[in-house]
């Protein structure tokens, strides 16, 4: 391609984009009669229509787009979505209309914003199948068709292939490594290995009439061989166990994060579980590793249903508090954090209490601030072993700050311009806030977003 050619296709998708952001309709289903290919693209600003026509307000040219059937999930460089830029600027008419993602569900729940919110560690690729753990045959089955992905763990990471960027830079994205069945059965049939079934693919097309043959189901196993010897087995040069998992195992794609997120926790369990916790015998493992069961008949685990016998999940709070003004929130920083970083405040649900009144005791613990109203917003698995992260907006009723010195180092009232500053214009911000993979993160963002056009 010359490069007056090219220059006359960017000529061409600029126009494009000055129409989407100017709201002039006709001119850009004109333009997209002529070149359809132009509905995703983005000019200089790494902005696409859609973004620039959500940005100022312009709901007729977002309605045309959308029944282009334009992505309305790409994001521009600071990470945001058209809906987000929609919200972000107050264009509530544009923002509804974004993130109608289904129309029966608006009617039964009106009112609610129902745009996924889309949380690391959270998406699920894989139908767990749970009534099938008990289905022996079945299970057995599976593990030897030649179609079923294992995923191999040692000291509780996953073994991953990492691609490095040309220059010798960051790794660019990590993958999670698959076996099959013939790769991986000496290691199964170990007394001392764990296998647990994770669930089949969901079918990407489900009206496909191929769909006869089951689709392939996914196993990770545990092993306790030499971590060296285990990665002779992958072909793929660059592949390890992550040392650091609370930093390396927020590079994978957020599909193979969903996966990870399953089998870590219940590997988690079995390497904290190895006895009963009831009498202290020894435990055998059942229903595709989702139960261990005690080996003493006398034991009261055997009978009725004992949480023991079952994986494990911790639920957390973690909670963005809002000052009585609406225009500062309180973040804090523990000595762990890395130099500048500050983020929401957290922290365990203790037995019989609500999920409002954990919010409301650890922000008093850790902050000395005292917490009224708590709204529930989105949650996370946190595989670090097995917390369900509850995320939460709060309002302050008190302001004075006194910290907990043996859990937080600083807290502190950030205005809203320093928070803006901080999530997307980044040029010197006064803080920094956690990576995108984390609720805290996404609850900041919630909070910037929702208040963007008061
Ligand atoms: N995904 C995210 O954005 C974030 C995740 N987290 C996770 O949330 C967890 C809880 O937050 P913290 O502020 O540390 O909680 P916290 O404020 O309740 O304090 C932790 C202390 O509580 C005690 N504790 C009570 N129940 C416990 C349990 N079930 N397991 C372990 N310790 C327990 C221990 O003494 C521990 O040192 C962290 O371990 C971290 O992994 C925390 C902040 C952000
Ligand atoms: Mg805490
Ligand atoms: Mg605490
Ligand atoms: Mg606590
Ligand atoms: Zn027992």
């Amino acid at each position: 391609m010359t490069s007056l050619q090219l220059s006359a296709k960017e000529e061409m998708v600029e126009k494009f984009l000055d129409a989407a952001a100017r709201g002039d309709l006709s001119q850009v289903s004109a333009l997209l009669t002529r070149v359809p290919s132009l509905l995703n693209q983005t000019g200089y600003s790494g902005w696409t229509a859609l973004m620039l026509a959500a940005r100022n307000g312009h709901y007729h040219v977002v309605e045309g787009l959308l029944s282009h059937g334009c992505d309305k999930f790409l994001v521009n460089s600071s990470s945001q979505t058209a809906y987000d830029v929609s919200k972000f600027w107050g264009h509530r008419h544009v923002s509804n209309l974004l993130s109608r993602t289904d129309e029966g569900c608006q009617r039964v729940l009106p009112g609610t914003d129902l745009s996924p919110q889309e949380n690391y560690f959270s998406c699920e690729p894989l139908d767990r199948l749970s009534a099938k753990r008990t289905d022996k045959v079945w299970l057995e089955d599976r593990q030897s068709a030649p179609d079923t992905v294992y995923l191999l763990f040692s000291s509780l990471s996953p073994m991953v292939s990492s691609s490095q960027e040309e220059d010798g830079g960051a790794a660019a994205e990590t993958k999670l490594c698959r076996f099959t069945y013939e790769a991986v059965k000496d290691l199964i049939q170990k007394p001392s290995a764990v296998l647990i079934f994770l669930g089949v693919e969901r079918r990407k097309n489900r009206s496909s009439s191929s769909s006869s043959q089951e689709p392939p189901a996914w196993f990770a196993i545990s092993s306790d061989e030499d971590a060296a010897e285990l990665l002779k087995r992958c072909r793929e040069k660059s592949c390890s166990f992550p040392k650091t998992p609370n930093r390396d195992l927020l590079n994978l794609n957020e599909e193979d994060a969903g996966v990870v997120a399953q089998a870590r926790s219940v590997l988690a369990w079995h390497s904290r579980y190895s006895f009963c916790p009831t009498c202290g015998s020894s435990t055998r493992l059942e229903e595709g590793g989702h139960k261990r069961s005690c080996l003493n008949s006398d034991c009261s685990s055997l009978r009725g249903v004992h949480n023991t016998c079952y994986p494990r999940v911790d639920p957390v709070v973690i909670m963005l508090v809002i000052h009585p003004d609406g225009n500062h929130c309180l973040l804090g920083r523990k000595k762990i954090f890395p130099a500048g970083m500050f983020s929401c405040l957290a922290g365990f649900v203790e037995p019989g209490e609500t999920m409002e009144e954990a919010v409301r005791r650890e922000v008093e613990e850790e902050s000395g601030v005292k917490v009224g109203p708590v709204q529930y917003v989105s949650c996370q698995p946190w595989p670090m072993p097995s917390n369900l992260m509850i995320g939460c907006l709060a309002v302050a009723i008190s302001t004075d700050i006194k910290v907990d010195e043996n859990e937080i180092e600083e807290a502190r009232w950030f205005p809203r311009q320093q928070v803006i500053d901080s999530l997307f214009r980044g040029a010197r911000p006064a803080f920094t806030v956690p990576p995108r993979q984390t609720i805290a993160h996404q609850l900041i963002r919630h909070w910037i977003h929702m208040n963007s056009n008061l």
